[in-house]
């Protein structure tokens, strides 16, 4: 693209440098660039380059390449932007490659486009800073330059306890004990609230957002206006780190004030969606700064005013706030101050990107895989709106309901099911004169991990064993990928399957994985795997025996497949037990308390597995206790409370916080 900003196609790779087999995360600028402009290559988007004025720490090229995949007058657009905060780029840059590789080479409907602009923030990525060149926090930069920038009257009386020029000595320890004042007085996210909130008033400072419209600012817009000026609907991921639970890939909607966005985000996401308005005293338990102006969120509703516009940040966890606000104050001292190529300058870098991104890798795949999971859900909504716009079977409705429409399967060009994998309405049960469930929903689409938690006795279990039929509902609907199962009226008056034919062929795409294992006790553990598929699918010995070895790896216990379960420890009769579950290419996984029958020791081992089957895009249900667990790998998460949903909410929400006394109460008993 050419103009103020500057560009020009250019092969990809002639940036390179020596840095290739270093991790992704750890990689330097130009080795980013390099693996995005190949992956978009291969994928078959059109690249384009918009050239940044500086250089790089090895005097390499800076850009932001924009991967334009589809039509460029697409009505429908999904928008991936990376390094918005230079230090976070990696993290972005590798859930883009990722993406781009992961389903190349891409075919998209004629009106549907991807636009992936990679490190809006070259300069620093390539610095492993979180502002840019100026100093700019760019997340603060996308104001409304023609009125006068917000004051913000809290961190002037903070800047010179901010910005103290020793690193250590008298004046250093005075700072510090000014702030630490301060933050016993409001707590760190008071302070974080007028820290973070961006000021305009102090160059040097800290969260400075600027004078006026920066570089990757006025480039962003550029990019919007020329690739995003004829769609329509629009859904856009602005991909961030260093706030909220660690490891956890929190989905939110940045927004001053409610707008149509907002509800079909709700409408794709459900509750897996928090929504943060911002405001000078809005509050949030996500970690991000409510009381800050000038999002990108801004920028992109702005730049393309007549679509229907979804702001989507993911935001993944790294350290507590305290230790990333230290992180960030130190590296603004060192580039006002110190030395970068000092053993102390080296340290802070360091600190800094560690901060943001975690050389941990479950964190990284966590985060990758979840990340790559709300792009899919995002291009699989937005095929679906344009099935449904053309669909004259349901005039007048809108896509959403078109989706919510359980037995009506609706499928997209890509032949995908848009119907949600599980989809629970009213379900009641009594056992005898107990009630037990009172009217419980529940909705999973395909890949969401849904947790529930609640006091014992809740009804919990109760709930999972009425999915598959263990238990009859006694009122309610079940369908299990968009098949609604048949009830009839019995003749004690309560409800019952009507074709029971239809519960067996349900049963067998609805795995369950119990508290107690439930392994065979006669039978050997490969013997166990394969008896359902054998039996149940038809599916030849051979087949069934290979695939049960495969499994038996992927769970750690291919040594294990001749011994019978009384030979195994709990965490090896359980991973097994998830193998047999999983030879039945289940379409939906229960697992009802999976953890709570193990010595405290063998409780991680199990965990990974269904971590992995996370990560991997399973539909899953998990009744548990294991609050930190459900934390880190649910999509959203359900409190039962005698018989009914109490809240359902995204993790960071739900703990973070709890809207009713109840839970509150829960939590602080469980946590
Ligand atoms: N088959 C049954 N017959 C009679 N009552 C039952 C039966 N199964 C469960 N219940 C009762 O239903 C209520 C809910 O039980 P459920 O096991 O669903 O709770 P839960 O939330 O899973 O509890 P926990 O966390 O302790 O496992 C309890 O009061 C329990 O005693």
């Amino acid at each position: 693209m050419n103009g103020s900003t500057g560009a020009a196609n250019r092969p990809a790779g002639s940036t390179a440098r020596h840095d290739e087999q270093v991790s992704p995360y750890a990689a330097g600028f130009a080795t980013l660039r390099q693996g995005f402009r190949a992956a978009a290559q291969r994928a078959g988007a059109e690249l384009f380059e918009y050239l940044h004025p500086l250089n790089g720490p090895d005097g390499e090229d800076l850009a932001t390449d924009v991967a334009l995949l589809g039509h460029r007058d697409a009505t429908k657009l999904l928008v991936l932007i990376s390094g918005t905060h230079g230090v976070e780029g990696p993290f972005g840059s590798t859930c883009q490659t990722a993406w781009l590789n992961q389903n190349s080479p891409w075919r998209l409907p004629e009106d549907t486009a991807i636009l992936a602009i990679h490190l809006i923030n070259p300069w620093g990525t390539a610095w492993s800073r979180r502002v840019n060149e100026d100093n700019v926090d760019l997340n603060r930069n996308f104001i409304d330059w023609s009125g006068p920038a917000p004051v913000n009257n809290g961190y002037a009386g903070l800047h010179d306890a901010l910005t103290c020029r020793e690193w250590e000595g008298p004046d250093r320890i005075g700072a510090d004990e000014k702030l630490a004042v301060a933050r016993k007085k409001l707590g760190h996210a008071g302070l974080g609230a007028i820290v973070e909130a961006g000021q305009y008033e102090f160059v040097d400072g800290m969260f400075y957002g600027g004078g006026g419209p920066v570089w990757s600012n006025r480039t962003l817009n550029e990019i919007l206006t020329t690739f995003a000026g004829d769609a329509r609907q629009v859904i856009v991921f602005d991909l961030h780190t260093g706030a909220g639970p660690y490891g956890y890939p929190a989905l939110l909607s940045v927004a001053s004030s409610e707008h149509p966005g907002l509800a079909w985000g709700k409408s794709i996401f459900g509750p897996a969606l928090a929504t943060v308005l911002t405001g000078p005293s809005a509050k949030t338990g996500t970690g991000i700064a409510t009381t800050a102006t000038g999002y990108v969120s801004d920028a992109v509703r702005k730049a393309i005013p007549n679509a229907r516009v979804l702001p989507l940040v993911v935001e993944c966890g790294t350290l507590d706030g305290p230790a990333v606000m230290e992180a960030v104050q130190a590296d603004n001292w060192l580039h006002l101050f110190g030395k970068i190529d000092s053993p102390l300058g080296k340290r802070i870098r360091e600190t800094l990107r560690a901060a943001f991104i975690p050389n941990d890798p479950d964190w990284q795949r966590t985060c990758l895989s979840s990340s790559l999971r709300y792009f899919d859900r995002a291009l699989t909504d937005l095929q679906a709106v344009e099935i449904a716009k053309d669909n004259s079977r349901h005039p007048g409705q809108t896509p959403s309901t078109v989706r919510a429409t359980v037995a009506d399967l609706v499928p997209a060009d890509d032949g995908k099911i848009t119907t949600p994998a599980v989809q629970i309405d009213e379900l009641h049960k009594s056992f005898g004169s107990l009630l037990v469930l009172k009217g419980v929903n529940l909705t999973a689409h395909a890949g969401e991990v849904i947790s529930m938690i609640g006091s014992s006795g809740s009804g919990k279990s109760t709930f999972l064993r009425c999915i598959n039929l263990l238990e009859q509902p006694d009122g309610g609907k079940v369908a299990i990928d968009g098949e609604v199962i048949k009830m009839k009226p019995l003749a004690n008056g309560r409800l019952g399957p009507a074709d029971m034919a239809q519960v067996e062929r349900i049963r067998a795409r609805v795995g369950m994985v119990f508290q107690n294992f439930n392994l065979w006790p006669h039978m050997t553990v490969v013997e166990n795997i394969v008896e359902a598929p054998r039996h149940v699918l038809k599916e030849p010995r051979e087949k069934a025996v290979e695939h049960a070895h495969a499994l038996l790896k992927k769970v750690g216990l291919a040594e294990k497949h001749a011994h019978y379960p009384g030979q195994l420890s709990g965490g090896q009769q359980q991973r097994a037990a998830i193998a047999r579950t999983l030879a039945m290419r289940p379409k939906v996984i229960l697992f009802d308390e999976p953890t709570s029958a193990l010595d405290p020791e063998l409780v991680g081992e199990v965990l990974r597995v269904i971590r992995q089957l996370a990560e991997e895009g399973n539909t899953m249900i998990l009744v548990t206790h294991e609050m930190q667990f459900a934390r880190e790998v649910s999509h959203k998460v359900l409190f039962l409370h005698q018989g009914k949903v109490e809240e359902e909410a995204a993790p960071a929400e739900l703990f973070g916080s709890p809207r009713s006394e109840r839970l509150r109460q829960f939590l602080a008993r469980t946590l």
